[in-house]
């Protein structure tokens, strides 16, 4: 059926036009490879010839492009219009670029969404015009089955008439519209074709700076961070590779579920790891024998399942807190400044020539500026060494002037005599500087309270210092060190000993920022070349409250002091229905944090979140069989019961397993994401998000007017694309929605 558009027979000749292009590269790129050989860079270029195959195969043969922009440069007044796909295709006969890689510096005028004043940035510099057309294609097996103008702010404005109330409520394109309410398998997907203004801001923003972003659920963080790793392995692929990037997510399964986003990106061999598992391997080294590091899921389960004392809670949460805090770092950075303002006596040394009876000396002044100011790049094991490398060499000066001086010739035996006598000089000189020896050193700082109290900040107070220092011991004094230990750890060993070069990152992205703390993240940091760190994350859903950040300025003023990070905020929500997003910003407002963004969703409807409640557990689980088998029905495919705890989960998966035999089970232990139909704990549904979820136990007592908990039900709330089900036994819903206008089965009412 032809579209309805203008433009339509023009645009499908030259899809076809550009189809046949396709079709011949193709041939011969097939003919090309088919050439069996044994020198190596045709094989490396094979290798390269066999990908863009698989791409025109895959993708170029079906969509080669999903986008044009015409550009009329101001300089030349020349109109370009320019077809934008996943990957650029040019014609090998005459080098013509055919499509143009979304990632390529012109594309970026796509996203940008300006159009009298547009411009793109390229080596050569700003190449400044108006973008008088943007246009959007579906293409379905190499037909043009949609044809979409527009979605610029003039276009709005021209069409709407009040552009910025739009806007703001989350007015967006009709083809972003329809890629949004299509049904998923909820797998996070590559979005090239419908990245928006702001979100292509933070993708192409400087290589070489912190960035940061905080933004609300649903607002692409995952998705644009990894469509960064895209643009700059392929704008810096003479400088990046991609095995040297690393991706930090809260945990295994939730790496797995994004695993697949990222071939389609064309970054393959990306690193991946939990943060624990990273830091973990950087510290077994200089862990003692025998000595374990506890699981990380410990103070989770110590914050969220019941049967824990507030006082355990008290002590448990002082020491995390202190152990990520910036006041960490500067509490270990103080022993190190200790050490060489109060430990080393930089004393003066002199040294006899007995040859000439001449008394030669090194001042303590000069030895001092050496030690703390020439090599204060250095960490401290590695300045010493270099600081005896350069008092020797300050020695032979000495000597070697006076023996010019006296006319004197050293003979190689001499000379070995010298050589001698400065080693012996020298270790007897060294020999009352401190030797510091990373992990019994960090033990001390973190057992003594006297010697803690000495070093940590004075906004530290006493009985925080006495908690750390008491339950340290305890958890040490059985040989074990926690997650949290990690990545003060590190710091103090790159303080001494230096962290490892090879493990360093060429950019790293840190997802769910908010859970990690302001030392792990200051790590990640510190192992990035030039500080290039995406670090993306939502305070609003931070439910390590214990360890992570409450506010961004930690980071951005205290981490980030120098160099400056960039910080942007997503506001607006592409995930969930506007009537999800209702319901979820609801628990939010009830407690009130301060400097809270609420998440603006998109205009996109769907169904009231329904209430099931019944007056017992058995009831429940009878219905909660009956919604999974017509949420199935409607032809929803990825369907998620949540539990608070990984207790009830399990529980509840009990309850509902001979209703519903394929349900599976998971546990932060898994490391593999299927899909389907799951049961997990909340705190697990972080980062991910499904067709439908039902959240169990939506009561009084699972979920009080706390933050911690108020946080928790909104990341669970804020899962699903088009469903949400709400569970609890009658008259019990929890205070966190109470207000809150619910559908329940047949009727609406007040909950
Ligand atoms: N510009 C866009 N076009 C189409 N879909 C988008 C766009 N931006 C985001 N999305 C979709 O929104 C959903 C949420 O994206 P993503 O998981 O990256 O968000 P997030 O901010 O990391 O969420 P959360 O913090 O809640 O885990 C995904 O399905 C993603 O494809």
């Amino acid at each position: 059926m032809a579209v309805k558009h203008h433009a339509y027979e023009a645009e499908q000749k030259k899809l076809e036009e550009t189809l046949h292009v396709v079709d011949k590269e193709i041939d011969l790129l097939r003919e090309d490879i088919g050439q069996v050989t044994d020198d190596y860079v045709k094989q490396v270029v094979n290798y390269k010839k066999v990908k863009d195959l698989q791409y025109l195969e895959d993708h170029g043969r079906e969509k080669p492009y999903f986008g044009r922009i015409d550009f009329l440069k101001d300089e030349t007044y020349e109109l370009d219009s320019v077809y934008i796909g996943k990957r650029g295709i040019v014609r090998s006969d005459t080098f013509d670029t055919v499509v143009v890689d979304w990632r390529a510096p012109i594309a970026s005028l796509f996203y940008s969404g300006e159009s009298k004043d547009a411009f793109y940035r390229t080596a050569r510099g700003i190449v400044r015009g108006e973008v008088k057309l943007k246009r959007n294609f579906a293409i379905e097996n190499g037909q043009i089955t949609g044809i979409y103008d527009g979605a610029l702010k003039e276009t709005i404005d021209r069409e709407v008439g009040q552009p910025d109330e739009f806007l703001h409520e989350g007015f967006i394109d009709e083809f972003l519209a329809s890629s949004l309410n299509q049904t998923n398998d909820s797998r996070l997907k590559d979005i090239v074709a419908t990245i928006q203004a702001e979100q292509n801001e933070i993708i192409r923003a400087e290589k070489d700076k912190p960035l940061v972003v905080q933004g609300v659920a649903g607002s692409g963080k995952t998705t644009i961070a990894l469509h960064r790793l895209s643009y700059l392995i392929y704008n810096y692929q003479d400088t990046l590779a991609s095995k040297r990037f690393m991706v930090f997510a809260p945990n295994r399964l939730f790496l797995n579920y994004i695993s697949d986003v990222l071939p389609e990106l064309g970054v393959e061999d990306v690193q991946q790891s939990t943060f624990a598992e990273w830091a973990a391997r950087l510290v077994r080294p200089i862990l003692p024998k025998g000595w374990r590091i506890l699981d990380p899921q410990k103070p989770l389960q110590l914050f969220f399942e019941p049967g824990k004392s507030e006082r355990e809670r008290t002590i448990a949460w002082r020491r995390l807190h202190f152990k990520g805090s910036f006041a960490c770092k500067q509490t270990l950075d103080h022993y190190l400044q200790d050490v060489l303002e109060k430990q080393i006596p930089y004393k003066k040394l002199s040294f006899i020539y007995s040859r000439t009876n001449q008394v030669f000396t090194i001042e303590g002044g000069q030895i001092r500026e050496i030690f703390t100011e020439q090599l204060k790049h250095l960490p401290y094991n590695s300045r010493l060494e270099a600081m005896r490398k350069q008092l020797k060499q300050e020695m032979n000066k000495l000597l070697f002037s006076h023996l010019r001086e006296r006319k004197i010739d050293l003979d190689k035996q001499g000379l070995a005599k010298f050589e001698k006598l400065i080693e012996q000089v020298l270790a007897k000189y060294m020999a009352d500087w401190p030797q510091l020896d990373v992990f019994p050193l960090y033990r001390q700082i973190m057992t003594e309270p006297e010697l803690l109290r000495k070093l940590a900040p004075t906004s530290i107070d006493d009985e925080t210092i006495r908690d750390v220092c008491e339950s340290n011991a305890e958890i040490m004094g059985k040989e074990r060190i926690e997650p949290e230990d990690l990545a003060a750890l590190l710091y103090l060993r790159q303080l001494i000993e230096g962290l490892d070069t090879a493990a360093q990152f060429d950019h790293a992205v840190i997802d769910e920022a908010q859970d990690l703390s302001a030392m792990e993240i200051m790590l990640v940091a510190m192992m990035a070349k030039r500080h290039s760190v995406t670090i993306v994350g939502d305070i609003a859903q931070g439910i390590h409250a214990y360890r992570g950040l409450h506010d961004w300025d930690e980071l951005l003023q205290d981490v980030f002091a120098e160099p400056r990070a960039a910080f942007y905020k997503l506001e607006q929500s592409y995930r969930s229905t506007v009537e999800i997003m209702r319901c979820a910003n609801h628990v939010l407002e009830k407690i009130k944090l301060p400097e809270l963004v609420m998440a603006k969703p998109v205009l996109r409807h769907g169904e009231q979140p329904l209430l099931l409640q019944q007056a017992t557990k058995e009831a429940l689980w009878q219905e909660i069989g009956e919604q999974v088998n017509r949420l199935r029905g409607e032809g929803l495919q990825t369907i998620a019961i949540v539990g608070k705890s990984m207790e009830e989960s399990k529980k509840a998966h009990k309850a509902l397993i001979s209703m519903l035999p394929d349900l599976t089970l998971l546990s932060h232990k898994d490391t593999h994401y299927e899909g389907g139909l799951m049961i997990m704990p909340a705190y697990l549904t972080k980062g991910l998000q499904f067709d439908a979820v039902i959240l169990l136990d939506v009561d009084d007592e699972h979920y009080g007017l706390h933050d911690l908990d108020a946080k928790l039900l909104y990341v669970a709330m804020t899962r699903p694309v088009h469903r949400l089900l709400i569970t609890c036994i009658a008259g019990r819903l929890s205070p966190l929605l109470q207000g809150l206008s619910l559908e329940s089965e047949g009727t609406r009412k007040k909950a």
